[in-house]
């Protein structure tokens, strides 16, 4: 466990509580971005930071992860966070294979080892066949299983997700939760995911924290307690709408 910020509450965290901010604040100049923000995230969640566009996110994210500093508050972490951002970021001059590994490679870790192990885990992410095709012969979807599994293979068990289906036409996205979530139980990872999608949310997650607009404030922190046990039914129940119309009235 390593504390990122502050002297206060240093505490240990809770063995299950991997993530844990408290108080944090941030401002650009004179304008303020996140405003006295806590959460925290535990085992094996699947957690989303809900929130219209420039509620202060991604600078959430780049908190976290140690990119940008917070003016105030304290941020723990206990375990190695991955962090994929919002674009994909494939290296087009790089096959799929040495994309994967290319974070490996920078750690100057064992090159035939790598590939190994990103060979075994292609299949998982259905690229059979893809390694050792270019960026831009990949559709989208691919392209975000492609990064997915980069972050997954330099950092392990904490995954940030910056709004990883944005740019995804509503088909291929609705494909990708019911994929991100079978991934997530196989590969035992814990995930802290961005999106302003209130149903995808919903879908998806075990809680969600709702962003206010601009300075980003948690308004409300939601458990997704129905249909916990198979998400997919989530779609065709009416709490979906029911809670969807409530956390409107939060926005
Ligand atoms: N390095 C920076 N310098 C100055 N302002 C910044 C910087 N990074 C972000 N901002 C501003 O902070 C605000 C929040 O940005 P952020 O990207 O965190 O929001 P977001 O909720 O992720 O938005 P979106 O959903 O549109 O990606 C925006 O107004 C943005 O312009």
């Amino acid at each position: 466990m390593h504390t990122l910020l502050g002297k206060a509450a240093q505490g240990t965290l809770e063995d299950e509580t991997l993530i844990r901010l408290d108080h944090i604040s941030k401002s650009y100049g004179p304008s303020e971005v996140l405003k006295d923000v806590s959460l925290e995230i535990r085992k094996g969640e699947f957690v989303s930071v809900l929130g219209p566009s420039g509620s202060g996110k991604s600078t959430l994210f780049n908190i976290i992860t140690g990119l940008v500093p917070a003016d105030k508050g304290t941020l723990q972490v206990n375990g190695e966070i991955g962090y994929m951002q919002q674009k994909d970021l494939l290296l087009p001059w790089k096959t799929v294979l040495d994309n994967i590994v290319l974070p490996l490679d920078l750690k100057g870790s064992d090159k035939k080892a790598s590939r190994a192990k990103a060979d075994s885990l292609i299949d998982r992410v259905g690229l059979r066949g893809y390694e050792h095709c270019y960026p831009s012969q990949l559709s989208g979807g691919m392209k975000q299983r492609a990064s997915f599994l980069r972050t997954f293979l330099s950092s392990g068990e904490i995954m940030l997700l910056d709004e990883p289906f944005g740019a995804l036409d509503s088909i291929t996205k609705g494909s990708m939760q019911a994929w991100l979530l079978e991934v997530q139980e196989a590969l035992d990872v814990t995930i802290l995911f961005i999106t302003h999608d209130i149903e995808e949310a919903i879908f998806l997650s075990d809680r969600i924290y709702v962003l206010s607009s601009r300075p980003g404030v948690v308004k409300e922190e939601i458990a997704v307690g129905f249909g916990s046990e198979n998400k997919r039914e989530r779609l065709v129940d009416p709490e979906l709408l029911r809670m969807k119309e409530a956390i409107k009235g939060l926005l």
